[in-house]
C-alpha cells in the first residue's frame, strides 16, 4: 500500500462531521469518513446503530444533514451524477404476483430522476444483456421476479444497479434473508467484481466473518456503534498505471 502523499486514488465519499435527527431522536453524530477510489468499505454495527441512514444520506434519499457530504469531490447538493451510484437497498422483495420480468427490473434501473420516460435506446438494451451476463441471470430474464429465490432476486437488484455502470456500488445488507451457500457465492462475485472491475464498494452487513475474511480483522474507524473495515487497492500499480495514462495522451 502507498504512502498517502503518494495515493494517486481519488476521493469517492467524504464525510465531515455528519450528524442527523429523526425529529427528536440523534442517530448519527460527529461522523468522519472517506472513500477513495477503489476501496471496499463493510460498515458493520448493531440494530438502530443509524447504517441504512448512513447510506440513504450518502446516495442523496434523505435531506441534508447537519456537516458536509462531498461525491466525487462535489458537495451532494451540487452533485448530479447519480448515475455513477449504484444503490441496492435493504430487503427488497417481491409479492409474488408482480407481474415485472427479470429483463424489466433490470432496465427499471436506467430511469432516475432525469429522464423518466425516455424511450430504452439500442445501447441501452445491450447495456441492460452486459448487467444480466455479469449477474448470470441471462438466462432467467423473461421469469416473472416475483417467482425466484431469495438469492436469485438479489440478482436482480444488482443488475439492475450495475445498468449504468456505476463507478460506486453501494448495498444495504445485501444477503438478508438469504441460505449460506448463496451468500458465499454472492460475496465471492461481489469480490470478483471489486478486482477485476475498477469499482469502489460501500457495503453494510451483519455479516462479521466475511467481513474480517476480506476486509481485516480490525475496524479502521468508528462511530458510535457503527464500524467501518476497509480494503484498499491503494497499491503502487494503480499509480504507475495512471501516470502512463496520462503521459501517453
Ligand atoms: N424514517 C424514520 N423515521 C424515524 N426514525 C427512523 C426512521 N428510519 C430509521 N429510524 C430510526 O433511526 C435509528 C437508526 O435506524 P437505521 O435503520 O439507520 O439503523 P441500522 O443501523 O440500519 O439498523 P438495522 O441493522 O436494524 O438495519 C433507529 O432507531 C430507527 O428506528
Amino acid at each position: 500500500m502507498l504512502p498517502d502523499a503518494l495515493d494517486c486514488h481519488q476521493p469517492i465519499i467524504q464525510l465531515k462531521d455528519i450528524s442527523f435527527s429523526y425529529r427528536q431522536q440523534q442517530v448519527l453524530e460527529g461522523l468522519n469518513f472517506t472513500v477513495k477510489e477503489r476501496d471496499f468499505v463493510g460498515i458493520v454495527g448493531s440494530n438502530g446503530a443509524g447504517k441504512t441512514t448512513l447510506l440513504r444520506l450518502i446516495v442523496g434519499l434523505l435531506p441534508s444533514a447537519h456537516g458536509s457530504i462531498e461525491l466525487f469531490g462535489e458537495p451532494i447538493r451540487r452533485f448530479r451524477d447519480w448515475e455513477r451510484i449504484g444503490y441496492v437497498p435493504q430487503k427488497n422483495s417481491f409479492n409474488p404476483l408482480f407481474p415485472a420480468t427479470v429483463r424489466e427490473v433490470v432496465l427499471s434501473g436506467l430511469y432516475n430522476r432525469k429522464n423518466m420516460f425516455r424511450r430504452i435506446t439500442r445501447k441501452q438494451h445491450q447495456q441492460c444483456s452486459d448487467a444480466m451476463e455479469v449477474m448470470r441471470i441471462e438466462d432467467i430474464a423473461g421469469k416473472r421476479i416475483g417467482e425466484l429465490s431469495g438469492g436469485q432476486q438479489q440478482r436482480v437488484f444488482l443488475a439492475r444497479a450495475l445498468i449504468n455502470r456505476p463507478d460506486l456500488l453501494v448495498l444495504d445488507e445485501p444477503t438478508i434473508g438469504i441460505d449460506a451457500e448463496t451468500q458465499a457465492s454472492f460475496f465471492e462475485l461481489i469480490t470478483h467484481m471489486h478486482e477485476h472491475h475498477d469499482m469502489t464498494f460501500l457495503m453494510v452487513t451483519h455479516d462479521l466473518d466475511m467481513v474480517r475474511d476480506e476486509l481485516g480483522e480490525k475496524p479502521v474507524s468508528q462511530n458510535g456503534k457503527i464500524q467501518f473495515y476497509v480494503r484498499h487497492s491503494h497499491d503502487a500499480q494503480d499509480c504507475v498505471e495512471q501516470d502512463l495514462t496520462h503521459s501517453l495522451v
